[in-house]
């Protein structure tokens, strides 16, 4: 009785394939298999007979893959072209053909030149009775009659006798001709059969790579465990509504965003974001990075990118997450563009096709995270693609602890850590950096073989991660031990006298990792967003201070003040250029600005000038001016106080660091109103 394969005969089925044929059987090969074998009676798919239906299926599948039956009709084709060379050149069918005898009497007559005898026939080279040219001839040999006769008249006469091998039989020409094609059609089954999920894909070029995370499989990660970026947070939670309740949005015909560009500085937390909105929805995730789409050959990424949204239309809802977006994504070179990148511009392309592509409510939402917005091709922050921007700040003084008290969940902490501190400790650090920070810390306290982590592990946590790691075993001269002291305490005198300057926290001589003999800790009182013209001054004026400690207390100056002028000119540059801070040019800005929102440098150069010679001049004229009055400046400080710069010195080269109390006592009370510290944040100035 014929019946179908039912669905838990299958099933069984699959188990054992599995086992037979070491796991590399996935699902779709299975039914590609059994849909033809619907028609066969159950018992003959059992044992052997089944394996040898399942591999011609596969094998089928796999000459598909060769895409398909175009390219295996000319491999039958040109099998039968060389079959039938091969035909022709062993059988001589192309040679004149000439009876036995009179092959014999060409002998006789000495006309034959030289003679290939096989088992059945002879060729030869013969010449015609009028001495004309030689041809080729082909006889077919009679074995065992006057063949030794033939043999001796043939060696008389002096004609090369030679052998040839006997005419294979037609089977083995036909494999050695197959060999070849055999070959190719085994390496890409090799190849088909890597490309079963969970190996290297050889043949999959163009597909994407993206990993998906399934929330099934993995701790998913909410927005609990992102800290510190409330707005984003409060600016997402209505994308995690849509991808739970598509329909209630629908309801009231409003269209979901299809696409949400975070932006922010590195380590802020984008891809944390991104991957809290999946948990959080429930959804799978496909994460890919935007450098992965562009390879080296054109069409490469754009394949990718189709492939990419394939994949996550199949499984919708669900989220496409591109990090580093700025690689496709970055400006279009116009028509007379050098550097035009075609690959990159035709993922790019791709990309915004895609994008329009699909219908917003289908529940398929796209993330991406950039931390240079300002490059990215005007066409992909148009609406109906990332036309929603979040920024992912960096955090506050509220918001680092915060995500300190995320990351501190995991390590266990003592009594004394005051997490509140730790944060007011750490200005300007990113939600990487402070998970960072709490991973040293927990070093430090295995370093010392403690139970907990404690205060003085933070503090050594972030001296670390801000100063590099102390370099103990550096040997200075008494000299430049001096030296170094001197040029710190200058800094912190010039700190501690001036009115804007923001108050310092420590004064050490430990020489650290990043090429700082010492450093000068400040912080400043309160989260600051605008500097004033005075505390730039001022700053500027901390900053030269090391350099006038010097002058006055050693003899002759030296290279340790290096970090210090780079920073304070480029600081009065600035002032000049970019704030309209300066008497002479007035608020005008010249040049571009060297940075981008997110990014303290940029990237690539901006070329070109956009102010005269004679403003370059007034530039330099007005920088070398605030310099000098800054210089001259906190030269006067220190001589006003210079006991006070000795006694500083000489403490720190008994004791290496300060703390701000000990510089006080030192000191006596400072000049200035001292505000009290509660939002910090730090300028370190290096030795
Ligand atoms: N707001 C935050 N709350 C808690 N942890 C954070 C936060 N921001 C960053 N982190 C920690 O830093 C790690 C790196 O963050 P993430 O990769 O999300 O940063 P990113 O902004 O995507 O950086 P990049 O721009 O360099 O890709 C996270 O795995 C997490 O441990
Ligand atoms: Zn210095």
């Amino acid at each position: 009785m014929r019946r179908s394969v039912h669905d838990t005969a299958l099933a069984g089925r699959a188990k054992r394939f599995k086992c037979d044929i070491d796991g590399s059987l996935h699902w779709p090969w299975l039914f590609f298999a059994c849909d033809s074998t619907d028609e066969i009676d159950d018992a003959a798919l059992e044992g052997q007979a089944c394996r040898v239906l399942f591999h011609l299926h596969v094998m089928r599948k796999t000459l598909e893959r060769l895409s398909s039956y175009r390219s295996l009709a000319i491999i039958v084709v040109m099998i039968f072209i060389s079959l039938w060379f091969s035909y022709l050149d062993t059988s001589g069918a192309m040679m004149k053909r000439v009876p036995y005898s009179e092959f014999v009497a060409a002998v006789s007559d000495g006309r034959v030149e030289r003679a290939e005898v096989a088992s059945d026939r002879i060729v030869a080279t013969v010449r015609d009775k009028e001495n004309g040219p030689a041809e080729a001839i082909v006889t077919d040999r009679v074995p065992n009659v006057e063949e030794r006769t033939l043999l001796d008249a043939m060696q008389s006469k002096g004609v090369v006798v030679t052998g040839i091998p006997q005419r294979s039989s037609p089977w083995a020409t036909l494999l050695w001709t197959l060999a070849p094609f055999l070959f190719m059609i085994a390496l890409f089954w090799g190849f088909s059969r890597m490309a079963a999920p969970g190996r290297g894909r050889p043949m999959s070029f163009g597909r994407s790579k993206a990993k998906l995370y399934d929330r099934s499989k993995e701790h998913p990660v909410t927005f609990a465990d992102v800290a510190g970026v409330d707005e984003a947070k409060a600016e997402l939670r209505e994308v995690v509504g849509f991808l739970k309740e598509p329909e209630k949005y629908r309801a009231v015909g409003a269209r979901m965003p299809k696409g949400v560009l975070l932006v922010g500085a590195p380590g802020t937390g984008k891809t944390l974001l991104a991957k809290a909105v999946a948990g959080e929805s429930g959804v799978p995730f496909f994460s890919m990075s935007g450098s992965e789409f562009v390879e080296m050959f054109v069409g490469v990424g754009a394949s990718r990118v189709r492939d990419l949204f394939e994949q996550a239309k199949e499984r919708a809802s669900c989220i496409i997450f591109i990090d580093e977006l700025d690689a496709v994504g970055k400006a279009r070179a116009g028509a007379a563009g050098f550097a035009s990148n075609e690959e990159r511009e035709q993922t790019l392309n791709q990309l915004l096709v895609e994008m329009d592509g699909f219908d917003s409510g289908s529940g398929l939402v796209i993330m991406a995270a950039t931390n240079r917005p300002e490059i990215l091709d005007r066409a992909l922050l148009r609406a109906g693609r990332f036309d929603r921007q979040v920024v992912v700040d960096r955090p506050d003084v509220r918001g680092r602890e915060a995500i300190l008290q995320v990351h501190a969940r995991k390590v266990l902490l003592d009594a004394d850590v005051d997490l509140e501190v730790v944060a007011q400790r750490t200005p300007g650090m990113v939600g990487a950096d402070l998970a960072n920070v709490v991973n040293e810390a927990a070093l430090a306290s295995v370093r010392r073989s403690g139970k907990q982590v404690t205060f003085q592990d933070f503090e050594e946590a972030i001296d670390r991660i801000q100063l590099g790691l102390k370099k103990e075993g550096r040997v200075m001269t008494d000299h430049e031990k001096r030296r170094v002291a001197i040029h710190e305490a200058g800094h912190a005198l010039v700190a501690l006298s001036i009115e804007h300057a923001d108050p310092v926290h420590r004064v050490t001589i430990i020489p650290r990792s990043i090429g700082a003999l010492g450093a000068t800790l400040q912080l400043p009182t309160e989260e600051r967003y605008l500097l004033t013209r005075d505390e730039l001054r001022d700053r500027i004026c901390v900053l030269l201070g090391g350099r006038a400690a010097e002058e006055l207390a050693c003899d002759g100056i030296s290279t340790g003040a290096q970090v210090d002028l780079e920073r304070a000119t480029e600081t009065v540059r600035r002032m000049v250029c970019h704030f309209g801070m300066s008497d002479a040019l007035g608020p005008l800005t010249f040049g571009h600005d060297a940075g981008g929102r997110f990014l303290p440098w940029r990237p690539e150069p901006v070329e070109g000038r956009n102010f005269s010679e004679e403003t370059a001049r007034i530039i330099d004229a007005e920088v070398k001016s605030i310099m000098t009055k800054e210089h001259a400046r906190a030269r006067s400080v220190l001589t006003t106080r210079r006991s006070a710069l000795d006694s500083v010195a000489h403490e720190l080269l008994t004791h290496e660091t300060l703390q701000r109390a000990e510089l006080e006592a030192i000191l006596g009370r400072p000049k200035r109103e001292s505000r009290p510290a509660q939002h910090p944040r730090t300028a370190a100035s290096g030795a």
